[in-house]
């Protein structure tokens, strides 16, 4: 929309951005005592506004980070945020003018990524994302779990109160969690949000910390609450070093009295959670969730930042930054712009899903969001994108 003025906010601006946003998603303004923190929860020029007039119609934000891709090296991320429009405001391009803004700046501070946590997926695909890594959320009835006497064990797990614990934890989380691919690296204004806003508040949040052998090795966060006629611990970060600690973290949760069910929202897809239990039916589900959505905002750079298990040319098209479509070669010895045919040609959006490997490209063939071309483009492309292990993030913002 043409009339709409977009800038970033100015310091006495982020607050009334914070409530548009904490409206947008039906909830409260935030009160004196959680703003403490959540004041302290923004970096230098990288809240958003969209101004129609006077009016503060929109908000988005992001924070700088580093993510780990496939190889082990670490590129540039925003991690973007707090978006939202006022619902008088909405579905007038508000919101398109944000990204635009907020991708252009991205990628003049040279970040390679842009990553997100969606409410409802189909926002953000015209914009170039796609969900680049997938969890599973499992739900444990504690009447049923018994671990299995073979789960390797050890330390001690120790529940720590509030005074420091943003300092703790952002050390542990450093030490432990930052080898996964897709982990992201967490800015202070990220536990100022986390773990910070519900400090002094009435939520029940608690840390448990985990000591192995060599100190400090892993942390659960969890509340619980009464939920219908059930009491539910709700684990929003479980991360250890070791799968000593790991296991130790879960079995001090499913271990915690008086509670009915352990509901642990971003586990890596690996995790054989059924196996820890001699009743596998103590895991009462585990489902599938998207845990980061992805957006390679500096194509060429990210194509050339990840390791390449084969070699296929991709040609990309990205309406939204144009300067992206292209025909690429990746293989194992690097990337090069070329001009031939491809193997594959996609989207920028089905890009950021094969990008850390969550998906096989020919599985995302067969549904006709990717075309294959060619004698054995299929295994070609496939073997180029296969990666070790699936790519974890964990980390809610
Ligand atoms: C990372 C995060 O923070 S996730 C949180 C996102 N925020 C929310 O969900 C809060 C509630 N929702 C909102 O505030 C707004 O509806 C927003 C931010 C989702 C969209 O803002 P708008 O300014 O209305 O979007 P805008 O007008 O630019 O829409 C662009 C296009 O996206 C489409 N679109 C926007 N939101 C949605 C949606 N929720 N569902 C489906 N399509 C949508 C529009 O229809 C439009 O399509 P078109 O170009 O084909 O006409």
């Amino acid at each position: 929309m043409s009339d709409l003025e977009i800038r970033p906010l100015r310091e006495d601006e982020q607050r009334p951005a914070q409530t548009l946003f904490m409206r947008s998603l039906h909830r409260p303004p935030v009160s004196d005592a959680q703003w403490e923190w959540l004041g302290d929860s923004f970096e230098p020029g990288r809240t958003w506004g969209a101004f129609a007039g006077d009016v503060l119609a929109g908000t988005a934000l992001s924070w700088g980070s580093r993510l780990r891709v496939p190889g082990g090296q670490e590129r540039g991320v925003a991690l973007v945020t707090r978006v939202g429009v006022r619902a008088d405001h909405r579905r007038r391009g508000a919101l398109t003018a944000l990204m635009r803004a907020q991708l252009a700046d991205v990628a003049a501070r040279g970040e390679v990524f842009a990553a997100l946590r969606a409410t409802e997926p189909v926002i953000y695909g015209r914009f170039g994302y796609g969900v680049g890594v997938l969890a599973q959320r499992a739900v444990v009835v504690r009447d049923k779990a018994v671990f299995h006497p073979g789960l390797p064990v050890a330390g001690e797990v120790r529940l720590v109160g509030t005074e420091g614990v943003v300092d703790l934890l952002s050390a542990l989380y450093d030490r432990v969690a930052r080898d996964r691919v897709g982990s992201v690296a967490r800015p202070r204004a990220l536990w100022n949000t986390s773990i910070g806003w519900s400090t002094g508040t009435d939520t029940h949040q608690q840390v448990a910390v985990h000591t192995g052998p060599d100190g400090d090795d892993g942390f659960a966060v969890f509340s619980t609450a009464r939920s219908g006629d059930k009491t539910v611990a709700t684990v929003t970060d479980l991360k250890g070093a070791t799968p000593e600690a790991v296991n130790a973290l879960w079995r001090f949760l499913v271990s915690i009295d008086l509670l009915d069910e352990v509901d642990v929202l971003s586990r890596p897809l690996d995790e054989q959670v059924r196996a820890m239990f001699t009743d596998p039916r103590a895991v009462r589900e585990v489902t599938q969730s998207n845990d980061l959505s992805l957006r390679l905002v500096d194509v060429p750079a990210a194509l050339a930042a990840r390791s390449w298990a084969g070699e296929a040319v991709l040609r990309v098209a990205d309406p939204f930054l144009p300067e992206n479509s292209g025909t690429y070669r990746v293989s194992p010895s690097g990337m090069s712009t070329v001009e031939e045919v491809a193997d594959v040609e996609l989207g920028v959006d089905v890009l950021a899903q094969l990008y850390l490997g969550a998906v096989r490209p020919s599985a995302l063939a067969d549904v006709g969001r990717l075309r294959l071309s060619g004698v054995d483009a299929a295994a070609r492309v496939d073997a180029a994108f296969a990666v070790d292990r699936p790519a974890w993030a964990g980390t809610f913002f």
